[in-house]
């Protein structure tokens, strides 16, 4: 089974600490970071704000990201082996990928690959205080995040909603470890629904729907707490 996770949501949200957690802990799990997709500075255009535009989708070599995960796709273990993950033959054949980035969510071809899409969010100040503590490549010229990061961030998160992309919200203010446990046995979680198949009454309320665009807690029918893997390092 091939089973893509995204790992989403606002600059400084966590979403980097939080999926170098996941990897650690996940079998046969590669990563894609969406960072590593931004085109070169001098392509970067210049807004009228003055601002270089860095928090937009047209910042980023999107079709670059789409080819990279269809490599993945089309072989798991080739792609694990040529980025340095070991892959586990005794393990069930379930293979994972993690997408991680600021604008996962908002470039349609990819949109409906997930299996699994996380949102994280923290408050304005928490975000604004977070980012002035980051050296980023190019450093934040001032003003930038009230300016551009924040007004971009409000834009693509509204897009989003309007276009009904189902999201799991994650509130970024927990502690790096809560969050690593909640987000981890969710996933083992969903993926143990997804191996059993559709439930009986599949295509009613009882679907695996409910707990989208909510700020937490997972259906009791799904909270089942068996290891995926004997070999799971948590
Ligand atoms: N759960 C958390 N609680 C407090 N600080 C966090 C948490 N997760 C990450 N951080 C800190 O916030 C900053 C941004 O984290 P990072 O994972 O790089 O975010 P992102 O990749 O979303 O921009 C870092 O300084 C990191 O140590
Ligand atoms: N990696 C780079 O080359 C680069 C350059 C300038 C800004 N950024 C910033 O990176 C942010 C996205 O990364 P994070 O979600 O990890 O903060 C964007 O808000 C963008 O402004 C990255
Ligand atoms: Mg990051």
């Amino acid at each position: 089974m091939k089973y893509i996770v995204g790992i989403g949501g606002m600059t400084n949200g966590g979403k980097t600490t939080l999926t170098n957690s996941l990897l650690k802990s996940l079998p046969n799990c590669c990563v894609i970071h969406q960072d590593d997709f931004f085109k070169p500075q001098d392509q970067i255009a210049v807004g009228e704000d003055g601002f270089k535009q860095w928090d937009v989708l047209e910042s980023l070599d999107m079709e670059a990201m789409l080819s990279t995960v269809q490599a993945w796709t089309i072989s798991p273990r080739k792609f694990a082996r040529a980025h340095g993950v070991s892959v586990q033959l005794d393990a069930s054949d379930t293979h994972i990928l993690i997408l991680e980035g600021f604008l996962l969510y908002s470039y349609k071809p990819l949109v409906d690959l997930y299996s699994r899409r996380y949102f994280l969010t923290v408050p304005y100040e928490e975000c604004k205080r977070r980012r002035s503590t980051r050296r980023y490549m190019v450093p934040d010229p001032p003003g930038l995040f009230d300016g551009h990061v924040w007004p971009m961030y409000q834009k693509y998160k509204r897009k989003m909603e309007a276009n009904g992309v189902e999201v799991v919200y994650l509130d970024g203010m927990k502690s790096r470890e809560e969050l690593f446990h909640q987000v981890l046995e969710d996933i083992q979680n969903s993926l143990l629904n997804e191996r059993r198949g559709p439930a009986p009454n599949a295509g009613t309320q009882t679907q695996f729907r409910p707990q989208y665009g909510q700020a937490g807690g997972i259906p009791a029918r799904h909270c089942v707490t068996i290891s995926l893997w004997g070999s799971l390092y948590i």
